[in-house]
Protein backbone atom coordinates (compact mmCIF):
# COMPACT_ATOMS: atom_id res chain seq x y z
CA UNK A 1 0.00 0.00 0.00
CA UNK A 2 1.27 3.55 -1.08
CA UNK A 3 0.68 5.33 2.77
CA UNK A 4 -1.29 7.46 0.14
CA UNK A 5 -4.53 9.46 0.78
CA UNK A 6 -7.58 8.23 -1.96
CA UNK A 7 -7.80 12.26 -2.63
CA UNK A 8 -3.83 12.47 -3.31
CA UNK A 9 -4.56 9.98 -6.85
CA UNK A 10 -5.28 12.31 -9.61
CA UNK A 11 -8.27 9.82 -10.79
CA UNK A 12 -9.98 10.68 -7.43
CA UNK A 13 -9.90 14.45 -8.34
CA UNK A 14 -10.89 13.39 -12.32
CA UNK A 15 -14.02 11.24 -10.91
CA UNK A 16 -15.13 14.20 -8.10
CA UNK A 17 -14.75 16.63 -11.90
CA UNK A 18 -17.09 14.11 -13.26
CA UNK A 19 -19.35 13.89 -10.74
CA UNK A 20 -19.42 17.44 -10.18
CA UNK A 21 -20.06 18.14 -14.27
CA UNK A 22 -21.82 14.63 -15.22
CA UNK A 23 -23.68 13.33 -12.62
CA UNK A 24 -26.93 15.02 -13.49
CA UNK A 25 -26.37 13.53 -16.85
CA UNK A 26 -26.13 10.17 -15.72
CA UNK A 27 -29.90 8.96 -15.75
CA UNK A 28 -30.04 4.75 -16.46
CA UNK A 29 -33.05 5.57 -18.96
CA UNK A 30 -31.09 7.64 -21.44
CA UNK A 31 -27.86 5.89 -21.12
CA UNK A 32 -29.52 2.87 -21.88
CA UNK A 33 -31.48 4.08 -24.62
CA UNK A 34 -28.38 5.61 -26.16
CA UNK A 35 -26.86 2.41 -26.13
CA UNK A 36 -27.96 -0.80 -27.29
CA UNK A 37 -24.76 -2.69 -26.09
CA UNK A 38 -24.58 -1.27 -22.63
CA UNK A 39 -25.19 -4.82 -21.31
CA UNK A 40 -22.62 -6.40 -23.21
CA UNK A 41 -20.41 -3.23 -22.69
CA UNK A 42 -20.85 -3.05 -18.54
CA UNK A 43 -21.42 -7.25 -17.76
CA UNK A 44 -18.59 -9.96 -17.33
CA UNK A 45 -19.06 -13.60 -16.97
CA UNK A 46 -16.99 -15.96 -14.62
CA UNK A 47 -16.32 -19.68 -15.40
CA UNK A 48 -14.37 -21.40 -13.45
CA UNK A 49 -11.55 -23.57 -14.97
CA UNK A 50 -13.86 -26.75 -15.42
CA UNK A 51 -16.72 -24.71 -15.44
CA UNK A 52 -18.68 -26.03 -12.71
CA UNK A 53 -18.71 -22.46 -11.08
CA UNK A 54 -20.75 -19.50 -13.58
CA UNK A 55 -21.42 -16.02 -12.64
CA UNK A 56 -22.79 -13.12 -14.38
CA UNK A 57 -22.09 -10.36 -13.09
CA UNK A 58 -24.36 -7.03 -14.64
CA UNK A 59 -23.03 -3.70 -13.85
CA UNK A 60 -24.89 -1.92 -16.81
CA UNK A 61 -27.56 -0.74 -13.85
CA UNK A 62 -24.92 1.61 -12.63
CA UNK A 63 -24.70 5.25 -12.86
CA UNK A 64 -21.49 5.01 -14.91
CA UNK A 65 -20.55 5.81 -18.49
CA UNK A 66 -17.19 5.39 -20.47
CA UNK A 67 -15.68 7.81 -18.98
CA UNK A 68 -16.56 7.33 -15.23
CA UNK A 69 -15.62 3.37 -15.98
CA UNK A 70 -12.02 3.83 -17.47
CA UNK A 71 -11.63 6.89 -14.55
CA UNK A 72 -12.45 4.30 -11.77
CA UNK A 73 -9.81 1.73 -13.31
CA UNK A 74 -7.47 4.09 -12.98
CA UNK A 75 -8.15 4.70 -10.08
CA UNK A 76 -7.44 1.17 -9.44
CA UNK A 77 -4.49 1.59 -10.77
CA UNK A 78 -3.12 4.41 -9.27
CA UNK A 79 -4.47 3.22 -5.68
CA UNK A 80 -1.71 -0.01 -6.58
CA UNK A 81 -4.15 -2.40 -6.17
CA UNK A 82 -2.52 -4.88 -8.00
CA UNK A 83 0.87 -4.70 -6.31
CA UNK A 84 -1.09 -4.60 -3.17
CA UNK A 85 -3.35 -7.64 -4.02
CA UNK A 86 0.43 -9.08 -5.24
CA UNK A 87 1.81 -8.36 -1.64
CA UNK A 88 -0.92 -10.10 -0.01
CA UNK A 89 -0.38 -13.02 -1.61
CA UNK A 90 2.73 -13.51 -1.13
CA UNK A 91 2.89 -13.15 3.01
CA UNK A 92 4.26 -9.30 3.26
CA UNK A 93 3.09 -8.21 6.28
CA UNK A 94 0.41 -5.59 5.11
CA UNK A 95 -1.37 -5.72 8.74
CA UNK A 96 0.89 -3.09 9.89
CA UNK A 97 -0.68 -2.44 13.26
CA UNK A 98 -0.55 -6.10 14.15
CA UNK A 99 2.34 -6.78 12.06
CA UNK A 100 1.12 -9.81 10.30
CA UNK A 101 0.38 -10.99 7.23
CA UNK A 102 -2.93 -11.25 5.60
CA UNK A 103 -2.84 -15.20 4.38
CA UNK A 104 -5.87 -16.73 4.11
CA UNK A 105 -5.75 -17.31 0.03
CA UNK A 106 -3.00 -20.11 2.00
CA UNK A 107 -5.98 -21.74 3.83
CA UNK A 108 -7.67 -22.69 0.16
CA UNK A 109 -4.62 -22.84 -1.51
CA UNK A 110 -5.35 -25.86 -3.24
CA UNK A 111 -2.65 -27.81 -5.31
CA UNK A 112 0.23 -25.59 -3.24
CA UNK A 113 -0.05 -23.59 -6.47
CA UNK A 114 0.59 -20.06 -5.00
CA UNK A 115 4.19 -20.80 -2.86
CA UNK A 116 3.57 -19.22 0.65
CA UNK A 117 6.98 -19.06 2.93
CA UNK A 118 4.92 -17.56 5.63
CA UNK A 119 5.75 -19.71 9.26
CA UNK A 120 2.73 -21.86 9.27
CA UNK A 121 1.21 -22.37 5.71
CA UNK A 122 3.27 -25.38 5.77
CA UNK A 123 0.53 -26.83 8.33
CA UNK A 124 -2.11 -25.99 6.37
CA UNK A 125 -2.91 -29.62 4.71
CA UNK A 126 -2.11 -31.32 8.06
CA UNK A 127 -4.93 -29.36 9.97
CA UNK A 128 -7.19 -30.24 7.03
CA UNK A 129 -6.35 -33.75 7.21
CA UNK A 130 -6.87 -33.61 10.78
CA UNK A 131 -10.67 -32.17 10.53
CA UNK A 132 -10.76 -34.57 7.78
CA UNK A 133 -10.34 -37.61 10.20
CA UNK A 134 -12.11 -36.51 12.80
CA UNK A 135 -14.91 -35.31 10.73
CA UNK A 136 -15.03 -38.64 9.30
CA UNK A 137 -15.18 -40.17 12.62
CA UNK A 138 -17.90 -38.44 13.91
CA UNK A 139 -19.99 -38.31 10.74
CA UNK A 140 -19.72 -41.89 10.71
CA UNK A 141 -20.58 -42.73 14.24
CA UNK A 142 -17.33 -44.28 14.74
CA UNK A 143 -16.54 -41.37 17.27
CA UNK A 144 -18.82 -42.02 20.53
CA UNK A 145 -19.72 -39.86 23.50
CA UNK A 146 -19.04 -40.82 27.12
CA UNK A 147 -22.53 -43.34 27.09
CA UNK A 148 -20.72 -44.84 24.02
CA UNK A 149 -23.58 -43.52 21.77
CA UNK A 150 -22.43 -41.51 18.41
CA UNK A 151 -23.15 -37.65 18.15
CA UNK A 152 -26.02 -36.26 16.28
CA UNK A 153 -25.62 -32.69 17.67
CA UNK A 154 -22.58 -29.74 17.31
CA UNK A 155 -22.95 -27.19 18.72
CA UNK A 156 -20.35 -24.68 18.11
CA UNK A 157 -19.19 -21.81 20.41
CA UNK A 158 -18.24 -18.67 19.43
CA UNK A 159 -18.38 -15.48 18.17
CA UNK A 160 -18.09 -12.79 15.52
CA UNK A 161 -15.63 -14.23 12.96
CA UNK A 162 -15.63 -17.65 14.67
CA UNK A 163 -19.02 -17.79 14.43
CA UNK A 164 -20.66 -15.93 11.28
CA UNK A 165 -18.94 -17.71 8.83
CA UNK A 166 -19.67 -21.06 9.94
CA UNK A 167 -23.51 -19.95 10.75
CA UNK A 168 -23.67 -18.33 7.49
CA UNK A 169 -21.97 -22.10 5.39
CA UNK A 170 -24.12 -24.09 7.02
CA UNK A 171 -27.57 -22.61 6.57
CA UNK A 172 -26.30 -21.75 3.00
CA UNK A 173 -25.40 -25.17 2.18
CA UNK A 174 -28.45 -27.19 3.86
CA UNK A 175 -28.98 -29.39 0.69
CA UNK A 176 -25.41 -30.89 1.51
CA UNK A 177 -25.66 -31.36 4.69
CA UNK A 178 -25.81 -34.43 6.95
CA UNK A 179 -28.91 -35.86 7.04
CA UNK A 180 -29.97 -36.23 11.29
CA UNK A 181 -26.58 -33.92 12.41
CA UNK A 182 -28.59 -30.90 14.28
CA UNK A 183 -25.95 -28.28 13.82
CA UNK A 184 -26.28 -25.56 16.61
CA UNK A 185 -24.39 -22.20 17.24
CA UNK A 186 -24.01 -20.23 20.33
CA UNK A 187 -22.65 -16.69 19.93
CA UNK A 188 -24.38 -14.43 22.41
CA UNK A 189 -23.42 -14.06 25.99
CA UNK A 190 -26.95 -13.62 26.97
CA UNK A 191 -27.67 -16.62 29.12
CA UNK A 192 -30.57 -17.30 27.29
CA UNK A 193 -28.62 -18.69 23.78
CA UNK A 194 -27.14 -21.18 25.90
CA UNK A 195 -29.53 -22.05 27.87
CA UNK A 196 -32.58 -22.27 24.93
CA UNK A 197 -29.83 -24.51 22.98
CA UNK A 198 -28.80 -26.86 25.42
CA UNK A 199 -32.86 -27.51 26.08
CA UNK A 200 -32.37 -28.88 22.78
CA UNK A 201 -29.33 -30.87 23.48
CA UNK A 202 -28.97 -34.64 25.07
CA UNK A 203 -25.63 -34.76 26.64
CA UNK A 204 -24.90 -37.91 25.59
CA UNK A 205 -25.10 -37.66 22.00
CA UNK A 206 -23.43 -33.62 21.87
CA UNK A 207 -20.75 -31.99 20.79
CA UNK A 208 -19.37 -29.01 21.83
CA UNK A 209 -16.83 -27.18 19.17
CA UNK A 210 -15.46 -24.13 21.44
CA UNK A 211 -14.01 -21.83 18.46
CA UNK A 212 -12.09 -18.98 19.27
CA UNK A 213 -9.03 -17.41 18.15
CA UNK A 214 -7.41 -16.00 21.05
CA UNK A 215 -9.47 -18.34 23.28
CA UNK A 216 -10.11 -15.24 25.59
CA UNK A 217 -13.06 -13.83 23.93
CA UNK A 218 -15.55 -13.53 27.16
CA UNK A 219 -18.61 -14.43 25.62
CA UNK A 220 -16.89 -17.21 23.91
CA UNK A 221 -15.40 -18.28 27.48
CA UNK A 222 -18.12 -17.74 29.44
CA UNK A 223 -20.37 -19.76 27.13
CA UNK A 224 -17.98 -22.48 26.99
CA UNK A 225 -17.56 -22.59 30.89
CA UNK A 226 -21.72 -22.68 30.72
CA UNK A 227 -21.61 -25.71 28.09
CA UNK A 228 -18.93 -27.79 30.64
CA UNK A 229 -21.32 -27.31 33.39
CA UNK A 230 -24.49 -28.64 31.78
CA UNK A 231 -22.27 -31.41 30.20
CA UNK A 232 -20.51 -32.17 33.67
CA UNK A 233 -24.35 -32.18 35.44
CA UNK A 234 -25.15 -35.58 33.39
CA UNK A 235 -21.59 -36.52 32.64
CA UNK A 236 -20.15 -36.15 36.16
CA UNK A 237 -16.54 -37.03 35.41
CA UNK A 238 -14.44 -34.73 33.95
CA UNK A 239 -12.77 -37.48 31.69
CA UNK A 240 -15.47 -37.07 29.27
CA UNK A 241 -14.91 -34.17 28.76
CA UNK A 242 -12.49 -35.10 26.14
CA UNK A 243 -15.29 -36.90 24.05
CA UNK A 244 -17.37 -34.19 24.15
CA UNK A 245 -15.50 -30.66 23.76
CA UNK A 246 -13.46 -29.86 20.89
CA UNK A 247 -11.25 -26.87 20.05
CA UNK A 248 -10.69 -24.42 17.33
CA UNK A 249 -7.84 -21.80 18.28
CA UNK A 250 -4.52 -20.12 17.70
CA UNK A 251 -3.83 -20.73 21.85
CA UNK A 252 -2.92 -23.92 22.60
CA UNK A 253 -2.02 -22.69 26.25
CA UNK A 254 -5.51 -21.58 27.35
CA UNK A 255 -7.25 -24.30 25.30
CA UNK A 256 -5.27 -26.60 27.62
CA UNK A 257 -6.20 -24.43 30.27
CA UNK A 258 -10.20 -24.90 30.03
CA UNK A 259 -9.76 -28.51 29.99
CA UNK A 260 -9.37 -29.78 26.48
CA UNK A 261 -6.75 -31.90 25.20
CA UNK A 262 -4.81 -30.34 22.79
CA UNK A 263 -4.79 -33.36 20.77
CA UNK A 264 -8.74 -32.45 20.62
CA UNK A 265 -7.04 -28.68 18.86
CA UNK A 266 -7.74 -27.81 15.81
CA UNK A 267 -5.11 -25.11 15.03
CA UNK A 268 -4.73 -22.20 12.76
CA UNK A 269 -2.78 -18.83 12.80
CA UNK A 270 -2.29 -14.92 13.54
CA UNK A 271 -2.40 -14.44 10.12
CA UNK A 272 -5.63 -15.89 9.27
CA UNK A 273 -8.25 -12.87 10.60
CA UNK A 274 -11.29 -13.87 12.16
CA UNK A 275 -13.68 -12.67 9.72
CA UNK A 276 -11.35 -14.31 7.31
CA UNK A 277 -11.40 -17.53 9.13
CA UNK A 278 -14.00 -19.94 8.01
CA UNK A 279 -11.34 -21.67 5.41
CA UNK A 280 -9.05 -22.46 8.17
CA UNK A 281 -9.88 -24.89 11.56
CA UNK A 282 -13.02 -23.04 12.43
CA UNK A 283 -14.67 -24.29 9.49
CA UNK A 284 -14.68 -27.68 11.00
CA UNK A 285 -18.32 -27.29 11.81
CA UNK A 286 -19.11 -26.57 8.29
CA UNK A 287 -16.59 -30.01 7.22
CA UNK A 288 -19.08 -31.83 9.59
CA UNK A 289 -21.78 -30.71 8.21
CA UNK A 290 -21.29 -30.80 4.85
CA UNK A 291 -18.51 -33.53 4.96
CA UNK A 292 -14.83 -32.99 3.55
CA UNK A 293 -15.58 -33.68 0.24
CA UNK A 294 -17.88 -30.64 -0.22
CA UNK A 295 -15.75 -28.60 2.17
CA UNK A 296 -12.81 -29.41 -0.16
CA UNK A 297 -15.08 -28.01 -2.60
CA UNK A 298 -15.65 -24.95 -1.22
CA UNK A 299 -12.19 -24.56 -0.74
CA UNK A 300 -11.73 -25.26 -4.62
CA UNK A 301 -14.54 -22.28 -5.46
CA UNK A 302 -12.21 -19.93 -3.32
CA UNK A 303 -8.73 -20.60 -4.42
CA UNK A 304 -10.25 -20.38 -7.71
CA UNK A 305 -11.62 -16.63 -7.60
CA UNK A 306 -8.45 -16.02 -5.49
CA UNK A 307 -6.56 -17.05 -9.26
CA UNK A 308 -9.32 -14.88 -10.71
CA UNK A 309 -8.44 -12.01 -8.45
CA UNK A 310 -4.64 -12.53 -8.87
CA UNK A 311 -4.50 -12.99 -12.77
CA UNK A 312 -7.28 -11.24 -14.36
CA UNK A 313 -6.76 -7.83 -15.87
CA UNK A 314 -8.49 -4.93 -13.51
CA UNK A 315 -11.52 -4.29 -16.48
CA UNK A 316 -12.50 -7.89 -16.37
CA UNK A 317 -11.87 -8.45 -12.21
CA UNK A 318 -15.19 -9.01 -10.54
CA UNK A 319 -13.75 -8.15 -7.18
CA UNK A 320 -12.07 -4.84 -8.37
CA UNK A 321 -15.17 -4.12 -10.49
CA UNK A 322 -17.35 -4.15 -7.65
CA UNK A 323 -14.79 -2.71 -5.28
CA UNK A 324 -14.52 0.62 -7.50
CA UNK A 325 -18.47 0.75 -8.29
CA UNK A 326 -18.67 0.73 -4.66
CA UNK A 327 -16.10 3.50 -3.87
CA UNK A 328 -18.49 5.44 -6.79
CA UNK A 329 -21.46 5.53 -4.73
CA UNK A 330 -19.97 5.88 -1.09
CA UNK A 331 -16.94 9.05 -1.97
CA UNK A 332 -19.09 10.64 -4.63
CA UNK A 333 -22.39 10.28 -4.51
CA UNK A 334 -22.41 10.13 -0.79
CA UNK A 335 -24.14 7.18 -0.23
CA UNK A 336 -23.86 5.63 3.26
CA UNK A 337 -25.12 2.03 2.85
CA UNK A 338 -25.15 -0.92 0.52
CA UNK A 339 -27.35 -3.47 0.41
CA UNK A 340 -26.66 -7.17 0.24
CA UNK A 341 -29.83 -9.11 -1.61
CA UNK A 342 -29.71 -12.86 -2.34
CA UNK A 343 -32.89 -14.03 -3.84
CA UNK A 344 -32.00 -17.55 -2.47
CA UNK A 345 -33.42 -18.28 1.01
CA UNK A 346 -30.45 -20.73 1.91
CA UNK A 347 -28.56 -16.93 1.68
CA UNK A 348 -30.44 -15.52 4.16
CA UNK A 349 -27.31 -15.12 6.22
CA UNK A 350 -25.50 -13.54 3.84
CA UNK A 351 -25.53 -10.20 4.40
CA UNK A 352 -25.32 -10.59 8.28
CA UNK A 353 -21.74 -12.44 7.25
CA UNK A 354 -20.89 -9.57 5.35
CA UNK A 355 -21.89 -7.04 8.18
CA UNK A 356 -18.60 -8.18 9.83
CA UNK A 357 -16.42 -8.52 6.80
CA UNK A 358 -17.15 -5.08 5.41
CA UNK A 359 -17.45 -3.14 8.17
CA UNK A 360 -15.16 -4.58 11.26
CA UNK A 361 -12.61 -4.45 8.03
CA UNK A 362 -13.17 -1.34 6.15
CA UNK A 363 -14.76 0.87 9.02
CA UNK A 364 -11.38 2.54 9.75
CA UNK A 365 -10.96 6.74 9.78
CA UNK A 366 -7.20 6.59 9.86
CA UNK A 367 -5.02 5.64 7.38
CA UNK A 368 -2.12 3.10 7.39
CA UNK A 369 0.12 5.43 7.91
CA UNK A 370 -1.64 7.42 10.58
CA UNK A 371 -3.47 10.49 9.24
CA UNK A 372 -7.76 11.05 9.16
CA UNK A 373 -8.99 10.33 6.16
CA UNK A 374 -10.74 13.09 4.13
CA UNK A 375 -13.41 11.19 2.55
CA UNK A 376 -15.80 8.11 3.34
CA UNK A 377 -14.28 4.77 3.93
CA UNK A 378 -16.40 1.41 4.70
CA UNK A 379 -19.90 1.55 3.80
CA UNK A 380 -22.94 0.18 6.26
CA UNK A 381 -23.59 -3.25 5.35
CA UNK A 382 -27.29 -4.56 5.51
CA UNK A 383 -29.72 -6.73 3.59
CA UNK A 384 -31.98 -9.45 3.77
CA UNK A 385 -33.00 -12.78 1.44
CA UNK A 386 -35.51 -11.67 -1.50
CA UNK A 387 -38.24 -11.52 -1.88
CA UNK A 388 -39.09 -10.70 2.19
CA UNK A 389 -36.88 -7.50 1.66
CA UNK A 390 -39.23 -6.56 -1.02
CA UNK A 391 -42.52 -6.29 1.89
CA UNK A 392 -40.57 -4.64 4.10
CA UNK A 393 -37.62 -2.02 3.29
CA UNK A 394 -37.75 -2.21 -0.17
CA UNK A 395 -40.33 1.04 -0.43
CA UNK A 396 -37.24 2.95 0.79
CA UNK A 397 -35.08 2.03 -1.60
CA UNK A 398 -37.44 2.69 -4.64
CA UNK A 399 -39.09 6.20 -2.89
CA UNK A 400 -37.10 6.83 -0.33
CA UNK A 401 -34.67 10.27 0.09
CA UNK A 402 -31.45 8.08 0.22
CA UNK A 403 -29.61 6.51 -2.55
CA UNK A 404 -29.04 2.87 -1.47
CA UNK A 405 -26.90 1.32 -4.08
CA UNK A 406 -27.60 -2.56 -3.90
CA UNK A 407 -26.68 -5.90 -5.40
CA UNK A 408 -29.31 -8.67 -6.48
CA UNK A 409 -27.86 -12.13 -6.28
CA UNK A 410 -29.63 -15.16 -7.52
CA UNK A 411 -29.55 -19.11 -8.79
CA UNK A 412 -30.21 -20.08 -12.10
CA UNK A 413 -31.11 -23.16 -10.71
CA UNK A 414 -33.02 -23.76 -7.36
CA UNK A 415 -32.33 -26.53 -4.97
CA UNK A 416 -36.07 -26.78 -4.49
CA UNK A 417 -38.05 -27.35 -7.83
CA UNK A 418 -41.53 -27.27 -5.71
CA UNK A 419 -44.22 -27.74 -7.66
CA UNK A 420 -42.33 -28.14 -11.06
CA UNK A 421 -40.58 -24.84 -10.46
CA UNK A 422 -43.05 -22.57 -10.08
CA UNK A 423 -41.51 -21.09 -6.90
CA UNK A 424 -38.55 -19.96 -8.26
CA UNK A 425 -40.06 -18.91 -11.45
CA UNK A 426 -41.88 -16.30 -9.56
CA UNK A 427 -38.71 -15.87 -6.89
CA UNK A 428 -36.64 -14.88 -10.41
CA UNK A 429 -39.30 -13.02 -11.90
CA UNK A 430 -38.86 -10.63 -8.67
CA UNK A 431 -35.09 -10.76 -8.95
CA UNK A 432 -35.03 -9.15 -12.55
CA UNK A 433 -38.22 -6.85 -12.27
CA UNK A 434 -36.70 -4.93 -9.04
CA UNK A 435 -33.80 -3.68 -10.23
CA UNK A 436 -35.35 -2.55 -13.81
CA UNK A 437 -38.07 -0.48 -11.59
CA UNK A 438 -35.35 1.00 -9.43
CA UNK A 439 -33.16 1.81 -12.58
CA UNK A 440 -35.86 3.31 -15.09
CA UNK A 441 -39.31 4.13 -12.17
CA UNK A 442 -42.10 5.64 -13.59
CA UNK A 443 -42.54 8.77 -14.74
CA UNK A 444 -45.56 11.26 -14.20
CA UNK A 445 -47.47 10.82 -17.15
CA UNK A 446 -47.61 7.31 -16.75
CA UNK A 447 -49.01 7.74 -13.74
CA UNK A 448 -51.16 10.15 -14.96
CA UNK A 449 -52.25 7.74 -18.16
CA UNK A 450 -53.02 5.17 -15.55
CA UNK A 451 -54.90 6.85 -12.84
CA UNK A 452 -57.38 8.29 -15.69
CA UNK A 453 -60.12 10.08 -13.69
CA UNK A 454 -58.04 10.06 -10.71
CA UNK A 455 -54.91 12.01 -12.17
CA UNK A 456 -56.23 15.47 -10.59
CA UNK A 457 -55.42 14.06 -7.47
CA UNK A 458 -52.13 15.54 -7.64
CA UNK A 459 -50.90 14.07 -4.36
CA UNK A 460 -51.98 10.68 -5.16
CA UNK A 461 -50.23 11.18 -8.74
CA UNK A 462 -47.01 12.09 -7.11
CA UNK A 463 -47.00 9.68 -4.34
CA UNK A 464 -47.39 6.94 -7.35
CA UNK A 465 -44.10 8.67 -9.27
CA UNK A 466 -40.90 6.28 -9.11
CA UNK A 467 -37.88 8.77 -10.01
CA UNK A 468 -35.77 6.05 -10.89
CA UNK A 469 -32.17 6.17 -11.27
CA UNK A 470 -31.43 3.99 -8.67
CA UNK A 471 -28.00 1.73 -8.92
CA UNK A 472 -28.01 -1.93 -8.86
CA UNK A 473 -25.68 -5.09 -9.67
CA UNK A 474 -27.30 -7.99 -10.58
CA UNK A 475 -25.35 -11.21 -9.72
CA UNK A 476 -26.86 -14.80 -11.37
CA UNK A 477 -24.82 -17.80 -10.55
CA UNK A 478 -25.37 -20.90 -11.76
CA UNK A 479 -26.59 -23.27 -8.62
CA UNK A 480 -25.56 -22.79 -4.74
CA UNK A 481 -22.73 -25.52 -4.48
CA UNK A 482 -20.28 -25.42 -2.05
CA UNK A 483 -17.91 -24.43 -5.38
CA UNK A 484 -20.21 -21.66 -6.35
CA UNK A 485 -20.41 -20.20 -2.51
CA UNK A 486 -16.68 -20.51 -2.23
CA UNK A 487 -16.29 -18.38 -5.08
CA UNK A 488 -19.18 -15.87 -4.48
CA UNK A 489 -17.62 -15.53 -0.52
CA UNK A 490 -13.82 -14.63 -1.75
CA UNK A 491 -15.50 -12.34 -4.78
CA UNK A 492 -16.90 -10.01 -1.66
CA UNK A 493 -13.62 -10.50 0.30
CA UNK A 494 -11.28 -9.45 -2.34
CA UNK A 495 -13.95 -6.04 -3.62
CA UNK A 496 -13.26 -5.32 0.73
CA UNK A 497 -9.57 -5.68 0.02
CA UNK A 498 -9.70 -3.02 -3.12
CA UNK A 499 -11.62 -0.73 -1.70
CA UNK A 500 -9.74 -0.56 2.11
CA UNK A 501 -6.28 -0.38 -0.53
CA UNK A 502 -7.87 2.69 -2.50
CA UNK A 503 -9.10 4.16 0.97
CA UNK A 504 -5.26 3.59 2.24
CA UNK A 505 -6.30 1.90 5.54
CA UNK A 506 -5.55 -1.66 7.09
CA UNK A 507 -8.70 -3.74 6.71
CA UNK A 508 -7.39 -6.27 8.85
CA UNK A 509 -7.41 -4.82 11.96
CA UNK A 510 -10.24 -4.38 14.61
CA UNK A 511 -8.88 -2.09 16.92
CA UNK A 512 -12.46 -0.50 17.10
CA UNK A 513 -14.02 -3.11 19.07
CA UNK A 514 -11.15 -3.04 21.72
CA UNK A 515 -12.65 -0.06 24.07
CA UNK A 516 -16.17 -1.27 24.73
CA UNK A 517 -14.98 -4.56 25.34
CA UNK A 518 -12.38 -2.88 28.34
CA UNK A 519 -15.11 -0.42 29.71
CA UNK A 520 -17.41 -4.03 30.01
CA UNK A 521 -14.64 -4.95 32.71
CA UNK A 522 -15.14 -2.16 34.51
CA UNK A 523 -18.52 -1.70 34.89
CA UNK A 524 -18.23 -5.65 35.48
CA UNK A 525 -16.24 -5.09 38.75
CA UNK A 526 -18.36 -2.53 39.96
CA UNK A 527 -22.10 -4.14 39.26
CA UNK A 528 -22.75 -5.60 42.49
CA UNK A 529 -21.83 -2.73 44.59
CA UNK A 530 -23.28 0.83 44.07
CA UNK A 531 -20.47 2.18 46.11
CA UNK A 532 -18.06 0.79 43.87
CA UNK A 533 -19.42 2.76 40.93
CA UNK A 534 -16.88 5.41 40.42
CA UNK A 535 -15.07 7.36 37.54
CA UNK A 536 -18.09 7.16 34.88
CA UNK A 537 -20.12 10.15 33.52
CA UNK A 538 -23.13 11.32 35.44
CA UNK A 539 -25.72 9.41 32.58
CA UNK A 540 -23.49 5.86 32.70
CA UNK A 541 -23.46 6.10 36.52
CA UNK A 542 -27.16 6.76 36.94
CA UNK A 543 -28.03 3.58 34.53
CA UNK A 544 -25.45 1.37 36.30
CA UNK A 545 -27.37 2.50 39.68
CA UNK A 546 -30.82 2.57 38.76
CA UNK A 547 -29.91 -1.27 37.68
CA UNK A 548 -28.01 -1.66 40.76
CA UNK A 549 -31.01 -0.68 43.23
CA UNK A 550 -33.63 -2.92 41.16
CA UNK A 551 -31.38 -6.01 40.54
O1 LIG B 1 -12.13 -15.84 17.68
P1 LIG B 1 -12.05 -14.90 18.84
O2 LIG B 1 -10.63 -14.64 19.26
O3 LIG B 1 -12.88 -15.40 20.00
O4 LIG B 1 -12.63 -13.53 18.38
C1 LIG B 1 -13.98 -13.39 18.01
C2 LIG B 1 -14.25 -12.02 17.49
O5 LIG B 1 -13.88 -11.10 18.51
C3 LIG B 1 -14.13 -9.76 18.24
O6 LIG B 1 -13.73 -8.95 19.28
C4 LIG B 1 -13.43 -9.33 16.99
O7 LIG B 1 -13.93 -8.08 16.69
C5 LIG B 1 -13.71 -10.28 15.85
O8 LIG B 1 -12.89 -9.95 14.77
C6 LIG B 1 -13.47 -11.69 16.24
O9 LIG B 1 -13.86 -12.52 15.17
Amino acid sequence: MSGKLATDYPAWSKLQQLYDADHTKLVLKDLFAADPERFNKFSRTYDSPNKDVHVLVDFSKNLINDEVFSTLIQLAKEGGVESARDEMFSGKHINTSEDRAVLHVALRNVGNEFKINEPGADEVQGVLDHMTQFANKVRSGEWKGYTGKAINTIVNIGIGGSDLGPVMVTEALKPYGKEGLKCHFVSNVDGTHIAEITKECDPETTLFIVASKTFTTQETITNAESARDWFLQSASDKAHIAKHFVALSTNTKAVEAFGIDSANMFKFWDWVGGRYSLWSAIGLPIMLYIGPDNFQELLAGAHEMDKHFLETKLEDNLPVLLGLLGIWYNDFYGAQTHALLPYDQYMHKFADYFQQGDMESNGKFVTKDGRRVTYQTGPIIWGQSGTNGQHAFYQLIHQGTKLIPADFLAPIETQNPVRGGVHHKILLSNFFAQPEALAFGKDEETVRKELGAQADNEALRKSKVFEGNRPTNSILFQKLTPRTLGSLIVMYEHKIFVQGCIWGINSFDQQGVELGKILAKTVLSQLDDAAKVVDHDSSTTGLIKHYISRA
